[in-house]
């Protein structure tokens, strides 16, 4: 299910983007070739533009009191009596653990009943307690169920999957067992978890049932591919992704159980449950989120023991989870984590996989910082930032959008060109295949158009980073959180807050911020500088990074842009690297064949100019900031 609120929602939301797409063009979808119509919940847009005041646990309890509801308050949840049990379901008065089966997120107020599997916004549950909810909105509350296509494609999978000690050639298992390194997993533990295979597709099938009536949800495929001295693993799954949300393992959990090892990986609880004994879950999408949707199934355990990998980014992933699930309860089962955190080129972020000279410079992207970019006006902001945003996305670093200036349908349509790396207009038969793998990127897009005040903005921010795990936003601009002020003083005092507020939301909440800023006016003829963003100084002295997007043709013709780092607070090497602007792709990534043009100046003391690397094609002479 999508969840809408507080203006930011998740791409798929934006799937009219394909009609408008296509009704520009004049061509209706069927014509489309290779295209099944979908069908979307476009009832939920209008649903987007009602702002959503941020909630606090105190106002959710009070509220509970005021209108006599008893209940228990948990770790992420409260625990209340379900309004939406209904006489047909099985009602075990003599157990608070069944009659207190509503669970409301202490966060957003989004409520799960675990016996119905009824679920919705805090606003919701409040139409239903004071009888505002009709029987109709009722219904709209239960949990989605799988769309007929995807029940039909589960089906036919599961049916044809076989456990793996029933495939007829010993030898076609045991391959199979040492690709997923199961050779040590007994047979006994893969019937336990229910895992079987699918031979065609030389995959593992890992099931979703449904923890109310144990009937099949979904599924999640393996696949695994040689790959040098390793081997690569490609996950699949029905439903998609975003509407992916098994714990896998659940159906094994009993209530009695108070302790519960999460991993990362559907092989890692096998091989866990099987020499700990201990009950395991495995997280849907591993460290790349933890949906809210899940915490009312974790809220039995006293004590929840992280297995998500020993790199820095799952260590990462831990700590944020753990915000979600109250941190007393939870620990890292690997005290060695701590020691790879020091491994240098781990710490330096998630490189680019685009723009190799910015991984030169910038070493990667980091959690926690932030990121100020300009360039002249028209010169590319926004088409550039899109693609080193998109990115880092595609690397599965979650991204939020505050497309303030143009539409949020033309910016993911800027993006999916770039993903492409095309014009689909041109080549309609891929359309389909890349809108789908756009649409299972972690990317999401604030609703705000126009002037913004940064505290719904900010709010937006908090929640995105719960619900969807954000750890990257970008904001492009800033000029839209600036209100209306006429003279000059208030503006900057204006635009320092703001900084001053994005600041301190990246700290807070590792989650980088990139903000977009325009330059104050100046000679066209005359470079732009550190000081040449607009207002005072302290844009620049809270930023970590300071990218501006120079758009000289002097040297090298139409189309040239250069991208200069003039700061770069970790580890302080600034430079600049010519970018080449791309029409048709609407990228400006260097093709991955031509050599490396960086030009690094090294703020050593004094002003050293180091040597381009190679190719100086295009190079220039370059000042460096202090
Ligand atoms: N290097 C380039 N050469 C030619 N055209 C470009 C280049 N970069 C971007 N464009 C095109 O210029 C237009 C404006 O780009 P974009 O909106 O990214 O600029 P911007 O700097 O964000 O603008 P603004 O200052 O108004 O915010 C777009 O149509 C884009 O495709």
């Amino acid at each position: 299910m999508w969840v809408l609120l507080r203006g930011a929602y998740p791409l798929r939301i934006l799937l009219p983007l394909r009609g408008v797409w296509m009704g520009r063009r004049g061509l209706p979808r069927s014509l489309v070739p290779g295209s099944s119509r979908r069908r979307y919940r476009k009832e939920a847009l209008p649903a987007l533009e009602i702002p959503v005041l941020p909630l606090t646990t105190t106002e959710i309890r009070q509220y509970l009191r005021a209108h006599g509801i008893p209940f228990q308050d948990g770790y992420s949840c409260l625990r209340a009596p379900s309004p939406f049990v209904g006489s047909s379901e099985p009602k075990d008065q003599t157990s608070a653990a069944t009659s207190f089966s509503l669970f409301i997120d202490k966060t957003t107020g989004r409520f799960l009943c675990m016996t119905s599997l009824a679920e919705g916004s805090w606003e919701d549950f409040q139409a239903s307690v004071e009888g505002r909810g009709d029987g109709a909105r009722e219904g709209a509350l239960l949990t989605e169920a799988p769309e007929a296509k995807d029940i039909e494609e589960i089906r036919r999978i599961w049916d044809r999957a076989i456990p793996l000690w029933e495939l007829p050639d010993p030898e076609e298992a045991q391959l199979a067992r040492m690709m997923f390194g199961l050779t040590k997993v007994t047979d006994e533990t893969l019937r336990h978890f229910s895992v079987r295979y699918l031979r065609p597709a030389r995959s593992l099938v890992f099931p979703w049932f449904s923890p109310r009536d144990l009937g099949l949800r979904g599924l999640k495929l393996l696949g695994a591919e040689g790959q040098g001295d390793g081997v690569h693993y490609v996950e699949t799954t029905i439903p998609r992704p975003g509407a992916y949300h098994n714990l896998f393992g659940l159906p094994l959990i009993s209530r009695r159980d108070v302790e519960v090892v999460l991993t990362s990986r559907e092989l890692d609880s096998l091989a866990l449950n099987q020499s700990t004994g201990l009950p395991t879950l495995a997280l849907p999408r591993g460290t790349i989120c933890l949906p809210p949707a899940l915490l009312p199934y974790l809220e039995q355990f006293r004590r929840i023991v992280f297995w998500l990998g020993d790199d820095l980014r799952s260590w990462e992933a831990a700590k944020l989870f753990a915000r979600k699930l109250n941190p007393k309860r939870c620990s890292l089962l690997r005290e060695e984590v701590l020691g790879e955190i020091s491994n240098v080129e781990q710490a330096a972020g998630v490189p680019w996989s685009r723009f190799p000279d910015l991984n030169r410079l910038l070493k990667g992207h980091r959690k926690g910082e932030l990121t100020v970019f300009t360039g002249p006006t028209g010169s590319g902001k926004t088409t550039f930032i899109s693609e080193y945003a998109l990115d880092l996305c595609t690397q599965g670093v979650n991204t939020l959008w505050g497309s303030f200036e143009i539409s949020n349908v033309r910016l993911a349509r800027v993006m999916l060109t770039q993903f492409a790396m095309g014009r689909l207009e041109e080549q309609l038969d891929k359309y389909e295949e890349w809108a789908d793998r756009f649409e299972d990127l972690p990317l999401y897009f604030m609703t705000f158009h126009g002037q913004q005040s940064i505290r719904s903005v900010i709010d937006t921010m908090q929640h995105a980073v719960y619900v969807y795990d954000v750890c990257h936003v970008v904001i492009d601009n800033l000029q839209f959180m600036m209100g209306h002020e006429q003279l000059s003083t208030d503006r900057i005092a204006a635009q320092d807050y703001i900084v001053g507020a994005f600041r301190k939301f990246a700290t807070d909440n590792n989650c980088h911020v990139t903000l977009v800023i325009h330059p104050r006016k100046e000679d066209d003829d005359k470079e732009l500088q550190t000081a040449s963003i607009f207002g005072s100084a302290k844009a620049s002295q809270e930023a970590d990074n300071v990218l501006i997007l120079q758009d000289r043709k002097l040297v090298t013709g139409p189309g040239k842009r250069y991208l200069q780092v003039s700061k770069n607070r970790f580890d302080g090497d600034v430079g600049v690297f010519p970018l080449e602007f791309n029409k048709n792709s609407l990228t400006f990534s260097i093709p991955p064949k031509s050599k490396a043009r960086l030009k690094k100046i090294k703020d050593d003391n004094g002003l050293v100019v180091k040597k381009p690397s190679s190719g100086k094609k295009g190079a220039m002479p370059q000042n460096s900031e202090t």
